[in-house]
């Protein structure tokens, strides 16, 4: 287990956040290039947003949460909403998790929770350098693809289909629904970002075993692989199995950002990875909403063991046998 765990880097982003020499950032550039081919996952450091903004919103997110769910539902989604941003409470007896929305601050969609305090704000400012740190990562994603630079963010424009999650997970009981937090998983999104607490509980799997994903310092982010960057790529990258898993007298409470591509686009293998190297796509186009769709109505927590139960992306698959 422990060997397992010290192959999911920990890169030092400083020469992109800080400012450095180009042959620190082509380091950089190797080092995630090599983790996205083969863990689809990794955390970074000196990644630009500062660790009180984060501990103040990990901290104010406990605070939400804590409210009697009267409170909380204050701030319920404003129906027929697109990303059902606001309080979502919609697995609550299976697993106890709950969750908060923020989409993009210039959707009229978004409900903040009025309290506590200031919340709003830490939100907004939350949001704003995800996606600041989002667009350095696509271009250093877009590098190890051998792709220009730029790629990744001329390709995917749109930031009104990002998210932020803020998550509230409930200590193990043995009534509580078992131990599962968020069932066996591949995210839809480009690639994600998790701040997690320092509780532990998520898990990827590698070579068919479960392995912890602790915190490798309190500012770290985790970052993976989404289902997007692995049709795109035609599976050069990945898009890891992973799960949450509820700990034995232990909350957690995590902040997960998804880098999503917009959802009026239709997806497919790019050329680069297709036609210009003769090798044939590994899936047909698909409209990435209709995808979106299909996945929301799979419910990711009824079914803690059977990641085979949920509709990923190799539903679009070409059959090559
Ligand atoms: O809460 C977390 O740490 C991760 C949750 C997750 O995997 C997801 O929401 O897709
Ligand atoms: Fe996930």
């Amino acid at each position: 287990m422990s060997m397992a765990m010290a192959c999911i880097p920990t890169i030092d982003l400083s020469a992109f956040t800080e400012g450095d020499s180009d042959g620190n950032k082509k380091t950089i550039v190797d080092k995630v290039g090599q983790a996205c081919s083969e863990y689809g996952f990794f955390q970074i450091i000196n990644h630009g947003i500062p660790l009180s903004l984060m501990r103040q919103a990990l901290d104010m997110s406990k605070t939400f949460f804590d409210y009697p769910l009267e409170e909380k539902l204050k701030s319920s989604p404003i129906p027929g909403s697109p990303l059902a941003a606001g309080f979502n409470i919609r697995e609550k007896h299976l697993t106890g998790k709950e969750y908060l929305v923020t989409t993009s601050p210039s959707s009229s969609f978004n409900v903040y929770p009025a309290n506590p305090p200031g919340y709003r704000d830490l939100l907004i400012e939350m949001f704003t350098n995800m996606v600041k740190l989002s667009s350095t990562m696509a271009g250093i994603i877009s590098e190890c693809l051998g792709l220009p630079p730029d790629f990744l963010e001329e390709f995917n424009n749109d930031r009104s289909w990002d998210v932020l999650t803020s998550l509230s997970y409930p200590a193990a009981t043995d009534d509580n629904g078992g131990n599962i937090g968020v069932a066996a998983h591949k995210d839809v999104s480009c690639f994600t970002f998790v701040y997690q607490d320092q509780s532990g509980g998520l898990e990827v799997k590698l070579d068919g075993k479960w392995v912890p994903i602790l915190p490798a310092t309190e500012d770290a982010l985790v970052v993976n692989v989404g289902d997007m960057l692995q049709v795109l790529s035609n599976d050069k990258f990945m898009s890891p199995w992973h799960r949450v898993v509820k700990l034995k007298g232990r909350a957690r409470n995590s902040f997960v950002f998804f880098y999503n591509l917009a959802g009026d686009k239709f997806i497919e293998p790019l050329p680069q990875f297709t036609k210009e190297v003769g090798v044939a796509p590994k899936y047909t186009s698909f409209l990435n909403k209709e995808y979106l769709q299909l996945r929301s109505k799979t419910k990711l927590d009824l079914t803690a063991e059977g990641e085979q139960k949920i509709i990923d992306v190799t539903h679009y698959a070409i059959n090559t046998t």
